[in-house]
């Protein structure tokens, strides 16, 4: 993937032993974007022994408004995923 150079980019690492790729394949999650200040979060839930997400809303959200959570990493923003104040609101939705 990164020798294609995809500028856009669906891991969604759950611990150093789990990476999700949802680059050809997944659910609606795959589409939230991140943000320094998301409408909501991300939960990592053991359940009968099995890694389960949960994405849940962190405030009201209007129909038609991005849904977002902190990635806390993204591949090509550094700056973007430490959430640095300069950036943070050149860079959120
Ligand atoms: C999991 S996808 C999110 C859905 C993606 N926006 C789409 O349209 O399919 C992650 C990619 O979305 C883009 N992205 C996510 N959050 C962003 C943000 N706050 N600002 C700019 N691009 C963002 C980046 O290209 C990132 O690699």
């Amino acid at each position: 993937m990164k020798q294609r150079r995809d500028q856009i980019f669906y891991m969604c690492k759950v611990n150093n032993n789990f990476i999700i790729d949802a680059t050809f394949r997944g659910n609606d999650c795959r589409f939230f974007n991140h943000s320094c200040r998301p409408n909501c979060r991300l939960e990592n839930w053991q359940v009968n022994g099995k890694t389960r997400l949960g994405v849940f809303s962190l405030q009201g959200i209007r129909v038609g408004e991005p849904l977002t959570y902190n990635y806390r990493y993204m591949r090509d923003s550094i700056s973007l995923a430490l959430c640095i104040p300069f950036f943070r609101d050149v860079h959120s939705h």
